[in-house]
């Protein structure tokens, strides 16, 4: 035997399948913060507390087409002078205050101007033209109607000026951005997203048409990048490698030695898929070893995806080494990328879900098995096409269950992942 060569033992792993998520996590550090447009923060975590730049709303302002009053009626009416123009609707125009016994003609989102009381909705209000124009209340309108205030959205009721409206460390939807705007924000600082990095290994692999036996065709080419920008990460790199040890350690390394470095791309996060076995065909593990990275998880008790690995390079980066398998890799990729991206982007790692087990598992000593389900009447039903290399019951599932090694017996409440994409049912909380 070879002396220098690297001794691969066969692989026992001893990390939990909880252990893995929890380590993942905590191994990130939020990455440092960058100032985007309002309209590039969607799904990024808020660095620090937005607050309300003016009170919001800024103005009072009217909820309804009508008339702003002042007084109990008849009012006449007053046309402001100049005639805003319809634009100019919003705007001070100048105006004086409403005396009582006087309206003047409003729209919604209006500007109400100083001295108005109420707003008397069209529909409720019987006009007579003349010089000047005399409102009344319709026959429609209630008796008390307008009562004092009705119909006027005071200024500052959602916030103060300077009232923080979002916290530090909300992950930013939709409503989250469109309240920022309201409140005057032009950008928003967020931490900066984790970039990720890919390297795809097989020979095998190809990447179109019908395959060859013996040859396989690329799952994770056409959305694993996609998957990673669904999980709050930026692509950077994506690239293919040949089954060879060099070209993996070249891969890894932090000096840019050939064409297939990734050490220029810099990602924050290495992700890799296949070669994560023990054969002499199977590189990462040698090629960890070569480049000094320190494995932060070797392995996982956990079916499928147990030979998956999370290691941190000496210049920082961490790599993330995926099962060839593709259930497998999309397993490890709910377990360790997951739980490693919320980490560097400043989120908490994700919430504990449970299911209703629907049918008896048997036990499986030394594994917890992740099993795509159906939720049925309330009920999880593991899909039969549940091995490493299967794709359909992850396709067809609502999540994931995850089965501890004593297995459960019907009614039981297990575990559950729900899964990033929209699903027909999500898993009760
Ligand atoms: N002696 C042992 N053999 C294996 C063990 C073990 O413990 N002892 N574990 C098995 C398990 S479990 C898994 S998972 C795999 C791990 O495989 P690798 O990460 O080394 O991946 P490969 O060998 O490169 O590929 C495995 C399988 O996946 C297919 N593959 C690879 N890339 C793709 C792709 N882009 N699209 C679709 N399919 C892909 C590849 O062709 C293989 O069929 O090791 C087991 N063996
Ligand atoms: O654990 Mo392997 O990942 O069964 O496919």
């Amino acid at each position: 035997m070879n002396g220098s060569a690297p001794v691969i033992l066969p692989l026992q792993p001893n990390t939990s399948w909880k252990e893995a998520r929890t380590a993942a996590h905590a191994a990130a550090r939020p990455l440092p913060f960058e100032t985007v447009p309002l309209a590039e923060a969607l799904g990024q975590t808020l660095a620090s507390d937005a607050v309300a730049l003016q009170q919001v709303p800024h103005y009072a302002s009217s909820a309804m087409d009508g008339w702003a009053v002042a007084g109990p009626e008849p009012w006449t009416i007053v046309v402001p002078e100049p005639e805003p123009e319809p634009w100019q609707i919003h705007k001070e125009s100048g105006r004086r205050p409403l005396q009582a016994g006087e309206a003047v003609s409003i729209l919604t989102g209006g500007l109400v101007p100083a001295g108005a009381e109420a707003v008397l909705r069209t529909e409720n209000g019987d006009l007579t033209p003349g010089d000047p124009a005399v409102l009344r209340r319709a026959a429609t309108a209630r008796e008390d109607e307008p009562r004092l205030g009705e119909h006027i959205r005071p200024a500052g009721e959602e916030a103060a000026a300077g009232e923080t409206t979002i916290t530090a460390g909300t992950v930013l939807n939709p409503a989250h951005i469109a309240l920022a705007a309201v409140c005057g924000h032009d950008t928003l600082p967020v931490l900066r997203a984790p970039r990720v990095s890919m390297l795809f290994t097989g020979d095998e692999v190809i990447e179109s048409g019908l395959p060859d036996s013996g040859q396989v065709r690329d799952t994770f080419g056409p959305q694993l990048p996609q998957l990673v920008e669904m999980l709050g990460g930026r692509v950077d790199v994506v690239q293919r490698l040949p089954d060879r040890l060099d070209d993996v350690i070249a891969a890894l390394s932090t000096d840019a030695v050939d064409e297939h470095s990734l050490a220029m791309s810099s990602g924050d996060v290495l992700l890799t898929t296949g070669g994560t076995g023990i054969s002499d065909a199977d590189h990462l593990r040698r090629a960890l070893e070569a480049v000094d990275a320190e494995l932060l998880i070797d392995g996982i008790a956990m079916r499928p995806g147990h030979p998956t690995l999370l290691a941190r390079l000496q210049d920082g980066r961490f790599v993330v080494a995926l099962p060839g398998n593709p259930l497998a890799a999309m397993m490890a990729v709910f377990t360790v990328l997951e739980p490693l991206l919320q980490g560097l982007r400043g989120a908490p790692a994700g919430k504990d879900y449970h299911v209703l087990a629907g049918v008896d598992v048997a036990p499986l000593p030394g594994r917890t098995r992740l099993v795509p389900c159906r939720i049925q009447d309330g009920r999880a039903f593991p899909s039969q096409y549940f091995r490493s290399g299967m794709l359909r019951g992850l396709a067809e599932a609502d999540a994931v269950m995850v089965l501890p090694e004593e297995g459960c017996t019907a009614d039981q409440a297990v575990s559950a992942l729900p899964l990033p994409w929209p699903v027909q049912q999500p898993p009760a909380g």
